[in-house]
């Protein structure tokens, strides 16, 4: 068994949590510590911190998850004063092993590692995940994370993908206003800039402008709480289309990575847990022409594990270190 500290860096917050990983791939988690980054002058005073608060030294060991791309270069996070170079942070933290890896990398070995009671089912066939083959692991949270992994006899690889960056597939009429109003802000439409946290402005004022209707400017998590609660009907409206558009492209990125099954998670999906099985994810999701069928056949769930960031990073600890399969 290996003691480490597992630590998620996004882009608000950084989540630390000691815990313990064995050979055989099971992790133990303790309760994360939360801190705003936006506190923390850096990553070594925010582990002092951390280090301050723990009632024991901390482990010489450590799994990071990092919101950005994992290349050994210098990565300046975009909201805060934060500089990681990410092949010196064990240098930098003092830690005699360490794994470091992109987020939405981390979240995908939390899913390939996560008991079948940490998901709910979403549509397709109400089977576990397939223990061969490819699985789309998508998550909307401040930014729409893609990733696949493929299972083999004796383990799993996961692959990072920048697949939020992909063009943004408009479908129908509604789709085509959004796309058309995105175009004057950017030259190019991505389809994080509707799938994510942030996207939903545009959805919402898409559809005021449908309906000819003056709305006044809110922010992102003002009209996300309206239209989950549904206290608002343009912004229940604006959610639902969400679910729409990620039913699409969740349908799209199974395509096009050969996947057998899909998961899907980041924070965004974990608020729409109980929306997202009512709504018109699933039937957008099958809506692919001769492959509506096929569609059918994939079993489609939600990640529902509290710390899939911090669980996945150690879990790829025990994969590079350990040799956990
Ligand atoms: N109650 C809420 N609090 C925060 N964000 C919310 C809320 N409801 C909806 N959102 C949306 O979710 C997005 C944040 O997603 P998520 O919680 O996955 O964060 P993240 O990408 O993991 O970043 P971090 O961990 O650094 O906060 C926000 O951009 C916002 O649009």
């Amino acid at each position: 068994m290996t003691d480490l500290v597992a630590l998620d860096i996004g882009g608000t917050h950084a989540r630390f949590a000691l815990a313990s990983v064995t050979s055989d791939g099971r992790i133990d988690l303790q309760e994360p510590v939360t801190l705003k980054t936006d506190d923390f002058a850096s990553l070594q005073t925010a582990w002092a911190e951390f280090a301050r608060r723990c009632d024991k030294p901390v482990p010489n060991a450590a799994a990071i998850a990092i919101a950005g791309p994992v290349t050994g270069e210098t990565v300046r996070m975009t909201n805060n004063s934060w500089v990681l170079h990410t092949g010196a942070l064990d240098e930098q933290l003092r830690l005699e092993k360490v794994t470091v890896i992109n987020d939405f990398a981390a979240v995908s070995h939390a899913v390939a590692r996560a008991p079948e009671d940490a998901f709910i089912h979403l549509t397709g066939p109400e089977t576990p995940l397939p223990d061969r083959g490819t699985i789309s692991v998508i998550g909307p949270g401040t930014g729409l994370g893609v990733a696949h992994f493929h299972r083999f006899a004796t383990g799993y690889h996961v692959q990072a993908t920048e697949g939020g960056h992909v063009d943004f597939p408009p479908i129908d009429h509604i789709d085509d206003l959004i796309l058309q109003r995105l175009r004057q802000q950017h030259r190019r439409v991505s389809v994080e800039r509707v799938v994510s946290g942030p996207g939903i402005v545009a959805i919402y004022e898409a559809l005021a402008a449908l309906e000819k209707r003056a709305v006044p400017e809110m922010e992102d998590r003002r009209i996300w709480q309206l239209g989950i609660d549904r206290e608002d009907a343009l912004a229940t409206a604006a959610v639902d289309r969400f679910c729409l558009s990620l039913g699409g492209v969740a349908g799209d990125f199974a395509l096009g990575h050969g996947a057998s099954a899909v998961v899907i998670a980041g924070g965004l999906g974990y608020r729409l847990r109980e929306r997202l099985p009512r709504s018109g994810f699933a039937g957008r999701f099958r809506f692919k022409g001769r492959y509506e069928q096929f569609m059918s056949s994939l079993p489609v769930k939600l990640i529902v594990h509290p710390q899939p960031g911090l669980f996945g990073a150690a879990a790829a600890f025990a994969h590079e270190h350990l040799g956990a399969a």
